[in-house]
């Protein structure tokens, strides 16, 4: 069980406003943080490593007091018994792969290494260097790094958010495997709805340093403040006015979509502006394009 309740000040884009964040999570929980940039979601987990001081509070893991405001308890990073997971891989670039999985484990264990590295399907690139992966290929050795410490929790800071569509769909399913696998407590700061819906039990959507809403997946992702019946967010890219109407020109993940919406509308909006493009009622037309499942 972990259990914490921090607080503290920040500097955001748009003035200073105040983290504050009471939790508790259960073991084997996958907990995703779900929220827009600057919301505070990589400073939660800074915190819970130890890579960043709350201002109050305190935060404690399996009955083990890391931090503590009121009695003055600050573990370091080395002594917090986590595995993090950066966006940037964050790989040392002078060791091998093999070198960098078993750097920080609490005893060198060849065999341990080969097995996540066969678990992985890499097990060939023990000796490769770093440099010389593909940005999927290195985000999965930093997740094997960090698994290879057995962590009390594994924290993931959008690991999959540099990767192209396709190489981060096939990295979620094995982190979903590796949870599976070793039921390991994760939690995972994302700001993309497919990472919560198809790796969390929990979710957490943290709106400008505070929780806005709290649950399953489904509750917290198709709920009425989040979303209506049909909702994207999308980012717009160009705006081309016609006699009568205005065509947007929609960035939506990596699709690009127009709508037409009316002239007013379009007054108020700006090229580079995040929107959410919504719809109450609707009657799609869904045609499948790809299948992971193989036909035998
Ligand atoms: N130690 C700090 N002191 C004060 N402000 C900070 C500190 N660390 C981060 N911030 C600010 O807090 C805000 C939230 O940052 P944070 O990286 O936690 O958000 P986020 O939700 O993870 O965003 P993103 O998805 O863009 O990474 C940012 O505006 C950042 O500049």
């Amino acid at each position: 069980m972990i259990r914490l309740d921090v607080k503290k000040r920040l500097h955001g884009a748009k003035g200073d406003f105040v983290l504050k964040v009471e939790l508790e999570v259960k073991e084997g929980d996958f907990l995703v943080v779900f929220g827009p940039s600057g919301s505070g979601k990589t400073t939660l987990l800074r915190m819970i490593a130890g890579l960043e001081k709350p201002d109050e509070g305190y935060i404690e893991v399996k009955g083990k007091v890391w931090f503590d405001f009121q009695k003055g308890i600050n573990l370091p990073p080395q002594k917090r018994d986590v595995g993090f997971v950066f966006q940037d891989y964050a790989l040392f670039p002078n060791m091998s792969v093999f070198e960098n999985i078993a750097f920080g484990m609490k005893r060198r264990d060849k065999d341990k290494i080969m097995e996540l590295l066969r678990m992985a399907g890499m097990e060939h690139l023990a000796n490769r260097n770093p440099t010389s992966l593909s940005g999927g290929q290195k985000q999965r050795v930093a997740l094997l790094r960090a698994l290879a410490r057995e962590p009390s929790i594994l924290l993931l800071d959008e690991p999959l958010s540099a990767l192209d569509h396709q190489t981060a769909q096939v990295l979620r399913e094995e982190i979903k495997n590796f949870h599976k696998n070793y039921g390991i407590t994760v939690i995972m700061v994302s700001h993309d709805k497919e990472d919560a819906f198809k790796l969390a039990n929990r979710v957490v959507y943290l709106l400008e340093g505070k929780v806005l809403a709290e649950g399953t997946p489904k509750e917290v992702l198709f709920s009425r403040r989040s979303s209506p019946k049909f909702s994207l967010n999308a980012i717009l890219l160009e705006k081309t006015y016609t006699d009568v109407v205005c065509v947007l020109t929609l960035a939506i993940g990596s699709e690009l979509v127009q709508v037409v919406v009316d002239k007013d509308t379009a007054e108020e909006l700006s090229v580079g502006d995040t929107v959410l493009v919504s719809a109450k009622a609707f009657v799609p037309v869904v045609r499948k394009i790809h299948s992971p499942h193989l036909k035998t």
